[in-house]
């Protein structure tokens, strides 16, 4: 089947008179794995419940290849969602879950048993086909709804935090599986998260969303190294922001803010006037001797905590009257700086980045 891309335009949704999505444009291209990313209350299921024809939005335009679906019923609109608790029929067998779907559609026998042969075979329970949901682990009841959605096979697959209910390793397990699972079909894909890293992992493109409203749009290295604002900034990893103004003096950039005044890198930025300088943690170099780089910008600090995290140490560091987290790999047998001790930072110029 030919991927389809999903569109939309300026839609606008309320509860009553509370706003719930403001100005939605985003295009998911033909085949594209996508994230609907934020926060509780954000607004995401409610985006991709609009998507599947649940809810209404009151302006804007929602277009599935190219063709407005505005009132259309979720089950004319060819589109295939995966809810959050699997909501699979307790009392009917694997299999049985699996085609039901297919019985409501009228399809023949033989097309049934096809179809439901394929589709468990590729989430790979072909053997758990007589089994009930309540014999099944959590991962499994996620292949089961799964498989369910991919035999009707929709044009576009919805996927409503298919991961939350999972614990830690399977989760991370099952997104390479959804990942693979989606290559092979080549489907349409928008997946809902409020989890960074699941987003980060396994899409091809992210939209992050807060408070109803579109934050940024783009891949994850995109969101990650050039985040548009201090929530994506945020959001999307950890982050050190800190507030402050810029003022030229002597031909020189100067920083003021909690931190003190400090220098700029050379030909970091001609702006002036008030800026939030943003630098993630695993960028900040953590030193004994001032090394007066010019293409970093120096600081001093006092280690006030060391947290030990099995592949790095994360610190904290006091610096004026502000507070810099610095991660700083560990390697066999290197051991933590002791708290109270003063330790010089430096963070490269190109890490640095003006919000
Ligand atoms: N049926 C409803 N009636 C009124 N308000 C609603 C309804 N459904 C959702 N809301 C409100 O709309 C906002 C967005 O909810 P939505 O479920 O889309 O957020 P979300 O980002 O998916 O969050 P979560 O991850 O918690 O599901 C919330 O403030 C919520 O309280």
């Amino acid at each position: 089947m030919e991927a389809v891309s999903v569109e939309a335009r300026n839609i606008e949704l309320s509860y009553g008179t509370t706003k719930v999505l403001r100005d939605i444009s985003l295009t998911v291209l033909p085949g594209e794995f996508f994230a609907l990313l934020g926060p509780s209350g954000s607004g995401k299921s409610t985006l991709l419940r609009l998507i599947a024809g649940f809810n209404q939005h009151q302006a804007g335009q929602l277009l599935v290849g190219g063709r407005d679906v505005t009132g259309v019923p979720p089950w004319k609109r060819n589109v295939g969602m995966v809810f959050q608790n699997y909501a699979l029929w307790p009392h009917m067998t694997v299999a049985k879950n699996v085609a039901f779907g297919l019985e409501e559609r009228k399809l023949p026998r033989d097309e049934i048993r096809k179809r439901v042969d394929a589709a468990l075979a590729l989430v790979g329970l072909s053997e758990y086909r007589d089994r009930r949901p309540n014999q099944l682990s959590g991962g499994q009841q996620q292949r089961v709804a799964l498989a369910r959605t991919i035999a009707v096979e929709p044009q576009v697959l919805l996927l409503d935090e298919p991961l939350s209910n999972l614990d830690a390793k399977l989760r991370v397990q099952m997104r390479h599986e959804l990942r693979r699972l989606h290559d092979q079909l080549g489907i349409t894909t928008i997946f809902v998260t409020h989890d960074q890293e699941e987003a980060l992992t396994m899409c091809d493109r992210i939209a992050v969303m807060d408070q109803g409203v579109i934050q940024q749009i783009g891949t994850p290295e995109e969101l990650f190294d050039r985040p548009v604002n201090r929530f994506v900034a945020q959001f999307v990893g950890s982050v050190n922001l800190v507030e402050g103004a810029i003022r030229r003096e002597a031909g020189r950039s100067v920083f003021a803010s909690a931190l003190g005044d400090r220098p700029l890198p050379g030909a970091m930025d001609d702006r002036e006037g008030r800026v939030e300088l943003a630098f993630r943690p695993h960028a900040v170099i953590v030193h004994d001797e001032a090394t007066a780089n010019p293409d970093a910008l120096e600081l001093e600090g006092v280690i006030e905590t060391g947290e030990f995290l099995g592949e790095f140490v994360r610190y904290e560091i006091r610096v004026g009257e502000s507070r810099i987290i610095a991660d700083q790999p560990h390697l066999q047998g290197s051991t933590r700086i002791e708290k109270g001790k003063i330790v010089r930072l430096s963070i490269p110029r190109s890490e640095i980045r003006l919000i």
